[in-house]
């Protein structure tokens, strides 16, 4: 599923996205168990119960707004404004049946608040498959794009998988990993893409969505929720309009946001710019108690305490926000 950036690299993608078209249109011995269930049973289409057995993509399928609300709401914690613009963004763009371009969305916030998280919570409600289905693609730039003099050859790459996979599924989700990381310039390849062409070469994209994740941008987001806070006004009261332009700016004009006078902000392709916020304490505690439950274990409070005070905050003084988010409570969790 992922992209081997290495030089000929392009011919393992071309052979890759082969192999993912053959996996999930051309399975023979699925085929003919389908084929004589089918006969069997009489009533359920050859298409509904091939895609009981193989992966199938269904771009048309409608989001079930309600269960995406529930699982934000449920296991997304201090993040008002990420539920509130992820659902509004993605209830929209489902909804509409002929959108002009594909939905692009851009998360921003400090280490461990939980952009991946959400990323993946969105996959799943897109695609039950989640992070492993064939049509959800995951690049993280070190891994992917790491060295600044192949810039032109990922360019091409990104390009082609790009095309490939959205020609094999409208539907497609590609998520961006450590923008802040991506060399400047890599992304701009994918311009054309998210533009509002009705197609390009034959290959319309304005059913894919992209979802890019950044810490860039942190350092305001925590500004202002700062400032929320030593002004005594609630957490809850930051509104999108406090964060959104700022954000936007500030990564534009960012040399390491991986956006940095990108013509994607520049032609405004970015559709909502999500700001994730720093976790407090008390939101810490949440993530060791949905940890806990999660391992199948008692909900222990002395634990829960223990493994959030281990955690550093900031700033110095106040220690208000948690400097790795909930990232680390896992493995912290492990030692009790
Ligand atoms: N707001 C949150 N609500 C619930 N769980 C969270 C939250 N933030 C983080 N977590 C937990 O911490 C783990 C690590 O978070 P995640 O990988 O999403 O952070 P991130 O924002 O993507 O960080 P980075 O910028 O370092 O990649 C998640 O898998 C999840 O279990």
């Amino acid at each position: 599923m992922l992209l081997d950036p290495r030089p000929g690299g392009a011919a393992a993608v071309r052979l890759l996205m082969a192999a993912h078209v053959v996996a999930a249109f051309e399975p023979i011995t699925v085929g003919i168990a389908i084929g004589a269930a089918s006969a069997l049973t009489g009533y359920l289409s050859y298409k509904d119960l091939y895609c009981r057995f193989a992966e199938c993509c269904r771009s048309e399928r409608p989001l079930n707004a309600s269960a995406l609300k529930q699982d934000l709401e449920e296991k997304l914690f201090g993040q008002h404004l990420a539920t509130e613009v992820i659902l509004k963004a993605l209830t929209g763009f489902k909804n509409n049946k002929n959108p002009k371009k594909p939905l692009t969305l851009s998360l921003h916030g400090w280490a461990g608040t939980g952009k991946n998280f959400v990323s993946q919570i969105v996959a799943e409600n897109l695609h039950p498959k989640g992070l492993k289905s064939t049509f959800v693609h995951l690049f993280v730039s070190t891994l992917h794009f790491p060295h600044e003099q192949h810039i032109k050859l990922y360019q091409d790459q990104l390009q082609r998988w790009i095309r490939g996979n959205v020609s094999a599924c409208a539907g497609s989700v590609f998520i961006f990993d450590e923008m802040d990381k991506l060399h400047p310039g890599v992304i701009d390849a994918i311009k054309p893409f998210l533009d509002y062409y009705e197609q390009i070469d034959g290959v319309s994209y304005r059913k894919a969505i992209f979802i890019f994740l950044s810490n860039a941008g942190g350092d305001l987001i925590t500004k202002t929720a700062l400032d929320f806070w030593r002004a005594g006004r609630k957490r809850e009261d930051i509104q999108l309009k406090d964060l959104e332009a700022v954000l936007s700016v500030g990564v534009f004009n960012n040399k390491h946001s991986g956006l940095w006078h990108s013509g994607l902000i520049d032609r405004n392709l970015i559709d909502y710019f999500v700001p994730f916020l720093p976790l407090e304490y008390r939101h810490v505690k949440m993530c060791v108690r949905a940890e806990m439950k999660a391992r199948g274990s008692a909900i222990n409070e002395d634990v829960v305490a223990q493994v959030a005070e281990e955690m550093t905050f900031f700033p110095k003084d106040e220690k208000i926000y948690s400097d790795k988010g909930c990232k680390t409570v896992q493995s912290r969790l492990d030692f009790y």
